[in-house]
């Protein structure tokens, strides 16, 4: 591919006729720019509609200084890059240029070729840099508009994009529970690109990820020399997520003593870091992820009762995969385009056979699953047509699955008694509830287990 330099427009406003000429000069040594002189600072404002990418301003003009010709720059375009040039080093002027948006502040003496040179390479990097970063932020909202990324028409999952509706208009805690692999990470994406902070960060940690001594300041951030290791002060991501989005995936699985830190942050919007005193003020959008029944947990003393109604907010369950009918298909296709177009493998198919297949499959890897069988599938395929032998299926054990095998009914019994103790941690009197059996029942059945082993 051939490159073609964009050209560049450039104003230069000076009111000294020498230094307007060494200027230009030094703005017109890349061929590409295109420079326009303006010796005062109104008529450089009355011709902001040509567009400039670059101001370079001297401080001192005879009409307006130096600052009020910036900000009004500013106010009509805050991605024109200003780089002020000025006869007296002040440090005090330079850092309010700065402050007020100003791209660089370079005194006029024997160096200032080399630097303005510098600071216009600069900020044609930082322009094209920030347009970059722009495309990509409007690629991903659309990315993440909910037609594009949550495929699916079946009423459950109908269901959950009505509460998404309703959770991009506020800026209320969401908390999104369901098995893995059901989209949980999708639907907090899409409800942060939907929503007003779409333009913020969107911070996302999985608390199950991260070993449980680093948590805390992985969340809140540590002062340097808070701990052995914390060898320079770390904002946490409250911070980093600050007028955005944070997702904390898993949380579940956080530790009971940080819950207690975790409610106090949340109540008071403000925080300290760990070592530290001084009190951090943070705007941010919570989202919470679980794969468990966190009412289950408090009941079971696993996770805080307030901090559990504190984290409610607007509750979105996702369906399993197997509760969604016919999505799966339109979810397999829709997986199976992407995959085709990105591996350059043309217009796959998927056989009438193939797709009952996988409707009769009950996914217990979930979308994450059929993810991976329809890749998978896409490549062993012949001639473009994924047939029934090219689908298989290798996930782990998982409840629902078991159905597949061949059993008898009290073999079952005993295996839905031993998946649920594992579950319930050997709980009996819990198992019992939920199984909805007397408890002498499941002694009963763990006795007879036991004489077969
Ligand atoms: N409705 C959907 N349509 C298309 N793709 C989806 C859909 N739901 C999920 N996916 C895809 O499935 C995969 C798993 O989704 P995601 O990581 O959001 O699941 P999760 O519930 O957060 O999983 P875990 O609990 O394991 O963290 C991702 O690749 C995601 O893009």
């Amino acid at each position: 591919m051939n490159y073609v330099p964009e050209s560049v427009r450039i104003f230069v406003v000076e009111d000294d006729p020498l230094y307007m000429k060494l200027v230009r000069y030094i703005a017109e040594l890349n061929p590409d720019h295109i420079v326009h002189s303006f010796e005062n600072g109104k008529s450089c404002l009355e011709n902001l509609h040509e567009n400039p990418k670059i101001v370079i301003l001297d401080y001192s003009l005879p009409d307006m200084t130096g600052k009020d010709i910036l900000m009004e720059i500013k106010k009509y375009n805050p991605d024109i890059q200003v780089i002020v040039v000025s006869s007296q080093e002040s440090i005090n002027t330079a850092v309010s240029l700065l402050k007020h948006g100003a791209y660089d502040y370079i005194t006029k003496d024997n160096e200032t070729k080399d630097r303005l040179l510098n600071a216009i390479n600069n900020a044609k990097r930082f322009d094209s840099l920030t347009s970059e970063i722009n495309a990509l932020k409007e690629e991903l909202n659309q990315k993440y508009e909910f037609d594009n990324s949550i495929i699916g028409e079946s009423p459950a999952i109908q269901r959950v994009f009505k509460m998404m509706q309703k959770a991009v208009k506020t800026n209320i805690t969401v908390s999104i529970t369901g098995e893995t692999g059901t989209g949980k990470e999708v639907v907090a994406k899409a409800i942060h690109h939907n929503s007003d902070k779409k333009s913020k960060p969107f911070v996302a940690v999985n608390i199950a990820a991260i070993p449980e001594n680093l948590i805390e300041s992985e969340l809140f951030g540590h002062e340097k020399g808070a701990f052995t290791g914390a060898i320079a002060r770390r904002k946490g991501k409250f911070e980093e997520a600050n007028q955005g989005t944070l997702f904390l995936d898993e949380i579940g699985e956080m530790d009971i003593n940080l819950q207690a830190k975790l409610l106090r942050v949340l109540q008071e919007r403000e925080l300290t870091r760990i070592g530290g005193n001084e009190v951090v003020k943070f705007d941010v959008r919570v989202i919470v992820a679980t794969h468990r029944n966190l009412a289950e947990e408090v009941k079971a003393g696993n996770f805080r009762e307030d901090l559990y109604y504190r984290l409610l907010g607007i509750p979105i369950e996702l369906p399993p995969l197997r509760d969604r009918g016919q999505d799966v298909i339109l979810i397999a296709k829709h997986l199976l385009g992407n995959f085709a177009k990105e591996n350059k493998l043309g217009n796959i198919k998927l056989s009438k056979e193939a797709q009952n297949k996988l409707i009769s499959y009950p996914f217990p890897g979930n979308v994450r699953e059929l993810k991976s069988v329809i890749e998978l599938a896409a490549v062993m395929c012949e001639d473009k047509l994924i047939e029934v032998e090219d689908i298989t299926f290798n996930s782990l054990q998982k409840e629902g699955q078991f159905l597949f095998e061949e059993m008898t009914l009290r073999d079952y019994t005993f295996k839905i008694i031993r998946h649920f103790l594992d579950k319930y941690d050997n709980n009996v009197l819990l198992v019992a509830k939920k199984l909805d059996i007397g408890k002498s029942s499941i002694y009963r059945y763990l006795k007879e287990m036991e004489g077969e082993e």
